[in-house]
């Protein structure tokens, strides 16, 4: 790792516009181009930071190995992913919640429920709490689309809005847990280049503040 450099993984997608605003708000110059380039790697011109624009789910991955010291991801791909790292601020950005959903009054005729999630350690993790022994089904996107074509029974997954679990004609059975963004620090990191960090984190705890206050 570079001694006098911070590098950041920024998650691509649905977070990245959240992110760019949260860290201009914490000080950081970020040029206009940051959300429309296709670069990967990009550097400020007056600071010393490098940011990478990963996969929202990797970003715990670089992370954890040290490929990066700082990074930008979901609390939900945090616990998917068990990865090894400090958490550091909620940043109050891309709320959402997890739920377990279905088709209203649906009656299963499996032995075990069939659960189809993206989110398979969250969810075993929630139905082992309960005492309930179910058959998970690992699915990559449009998960709501499980229960109607009867892959599944049930699902967990993400829920913001709740459009789309209205527009498919699903219900909320379950509130899991809330979901937002949080700044997470590669724990060797953190001891090499203490300073620098609490430096960061102190600014995006200001902000975040700042984006409370804005949001009541
Ligand atoms: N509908 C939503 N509203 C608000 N936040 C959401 C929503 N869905 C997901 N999120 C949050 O945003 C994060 C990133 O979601 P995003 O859809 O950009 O990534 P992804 O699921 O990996 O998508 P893709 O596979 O298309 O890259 C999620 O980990 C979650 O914390
Ligand atoms: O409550 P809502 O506001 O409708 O948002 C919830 C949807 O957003 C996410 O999907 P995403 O858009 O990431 O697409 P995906 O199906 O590819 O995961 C999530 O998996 C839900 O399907």
């Amino acid at each position: 790792m570079n001694e006098s450099r911070i590098t950041v993984a920024m998650p691509k997608g649905r977070i990245f516009d959240d992110a760019c605003r949260l860290l201009r708000n914490a000080g950081f110059s970020l040029p206009d181009t940051f959300e429309s380039t296709r670069k990967l790697i990009l550097d400020l011109d007056d600071e010393p930071f490098r940011f990478i624009l990963a996969k929202p789910v990797d970003v715990p991955t670089y992370v954890e190995y040290g490929a990066v010291d700082i990074g930008i991801a979901g609390k939900d791909v945090l616990l998917e992913s068990g990865r090894d790292v400090y958490e550091m601020v909620d940043l109050g950005i891309s709320k959402c919640h997890m739920a377990v959903a279905g088709l209203p009054q649906h009656r299963s005729s499996n032995p075990y429920l069939k659960i189809a999630t993206k989110y398979p350690h969250i969810a075993s993790d929630y139905y082992r709490k309960r005492g309930e022994q179910v058959d998970l089904i690992a699915l990559n996107g449009s998960i709501e689309l499980a229960p109607i074509v009867g892959l599944a029974d049930a699902i967990v997954d993400i829920v913001s809005t709740g459009q789309t679990l209205r527009e498919n004609g699903l219900v909320e059975f379950d509130r899991l847990m809330d979901i937002s963004s949080r700044l997470i620090v590669n724990p060797v990191s953190y001891r090499l280049k203490k300073k620098a960090i609490d430096q960061i984190v102190e600014k995006m705890i200001r902000a975040t503040e700042g984006n409370k206050v804005g949001m009541d």
